[in-house]
C-alpha cells in the first residue's frame, strides 16, 4: 500500500480497503486503500472531480461502495444510511453546513436531539437544559459566538462553521469529517477555524479534513492522502512533504 508509515503498527479509527465506486460510466473511486490514525488529522486532497466527496459520502453513509471494506473502531461496518454512520460515532461537517437559519444556536446544536423532560403526563422540551448545555458546548471548544439564542442567520460564516463543527463533535462522535471547512472564509475566520479544528485534535478527535488549501493541509494535518482521477495517487505525513510535492501529486507530475 503506498503511503506514509505502516498502519500495522499504528492505532487504526478508520481503514479502507480497496473500494470502488461506481456512477453508471464514471468511475469515481478505484480501488482505494487508506487509513486514519486515531487522534490525528488526516487530509484528503485531489483535483475537482478526483473522487474526495464519493469517497466521504461512503464513510458517512450516504453511498453505499460497490466493492471493498470500511472498518471502523476495528469492525467491519457497511452503513445503510448517514444515521447509521452518524449511530457508529461518524460525523460529518458538509460544505452547505446543514444549519437552520431560523432557528437559533442552541436549537441547530440539538436539532433531531432534543431534550426533553417530564411534565405530569406530557413530555416538554427542555428549553433551559439545551441552552446551559450549548453554552457548554461551545465553551468546550473556545468558540466565540453570539448567545445561544442568537437566530444562526445572524452570524458570521466562520461562527456557522463554528456552531456546525460543534454539533459534530459534540455529541460523543468518534471520526468528524469536514469538508473544505474554510473554503468560504476569509483569512481572520479561517484562522479562527483552524484554531478549533486544532483544538479538537488536542482533544483526541480523530479528524479527516477535506480542502484543496495545501498550505492549510500542511499546517493543520499529521498526514495527507492524495486521490487522482478516482485513484490513490499517495500518501505522506505532512512533515515529509511540500507543497510542490502534493501539487505534483494531485496532477499527476510526480508518481506515488
Ligand atoms: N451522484 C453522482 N452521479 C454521477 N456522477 C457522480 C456523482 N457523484 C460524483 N460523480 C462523479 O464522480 C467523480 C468524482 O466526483 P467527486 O464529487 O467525488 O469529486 P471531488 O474530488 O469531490 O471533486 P470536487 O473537489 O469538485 O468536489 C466525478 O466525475 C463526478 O462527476
Amino acid at each position: 500500500m503506498t503511503g506514509p508509515t505502516s498502519p500495522i503498527s499504528q492505532d487504526v479509527l478508520l481503514g479502507v480497503e480497496q473500494l470502488s465506486k461506481s456512477f453508471g460510466n464514471v468511475r469515481a473511486l478505484r480501488d482505494i486503500s487508506l487509513w486514519l490514525p486515531r487522534g490525528q488529522i488526516t487530509a484528503l486532497v485531489g483535483d475537482n472531480g478526483a473522487g474526495k466527496s464519493t469517497l466521504v459520502r461512503v464513510l458517512s453513509g450516504v453511498h453505499q461502495p460497490d466493492h471493498g471494506r470500511v472498518t471502523f473502531a476495528g469492525q467491519p461496518v457497511r452503513f445503510a444510511d448517514p444515521q447509521a454512520a452518524r449511530l457508529a460515532g461518524i460525523e460529518t461537517v458538509h460544505q452547505n453546513l446543514a444549519l437552520v437559519d431560523e432557528l437559533t444556536v442552541w436549537q441547530n446544536l440539538f436539532l433531531n436531539r432534543e431534550l426533553v423532560r417530564r411534565l405530569g403526563p406530557f413530555a416538554v422540551l427542555d428549553r433551559g437544559a439545551m441552552q446551559v448545555k450549548a453554552r457548554e458546548m461551545l465553551a468546550r471548544l473556545s468558540v466565540n459566538v453570539p448567545p445561544v439564542r442568537a437566530k444562526v442567520q445572524r452570524l458570521s460564516g466562520g461562527q456557522r462553521q463554528a456552531v456546525a463543527i460543534a454539533r459534530a463533535a459534540g455529541w460523543g462522535s468518534k471520526l468528524v469529517i469536514m469538508d473544505e471547512p474554510t473554503a468560504a472564509l476569509g483569512v481572520q475566520e479561517t484562522a479562527r477555524v483552524e484554531e478549533l479544528i486544532a483544538g479538537l485534535r488536542a482533544e483526541g478527535m480523530t479528524i479527516l479534513l477535506i480542502s484543496h488549501n495545501f498550505e492549510q493541509v500542511l499546517r493543520l494535518a499529521d498526514r495527507v492522502w492524495v486521490l487522482r482521477s478516482g485513484a490513490l495517487a499517495g500518501g505522506r505525513l505532512t512533515t515529509e512533504t511540500t507543497g510542490e510535492e502534493l501539487v505534483g501529486l494531485v496532477t499527476g507530475a510526480i508518481a506515488g
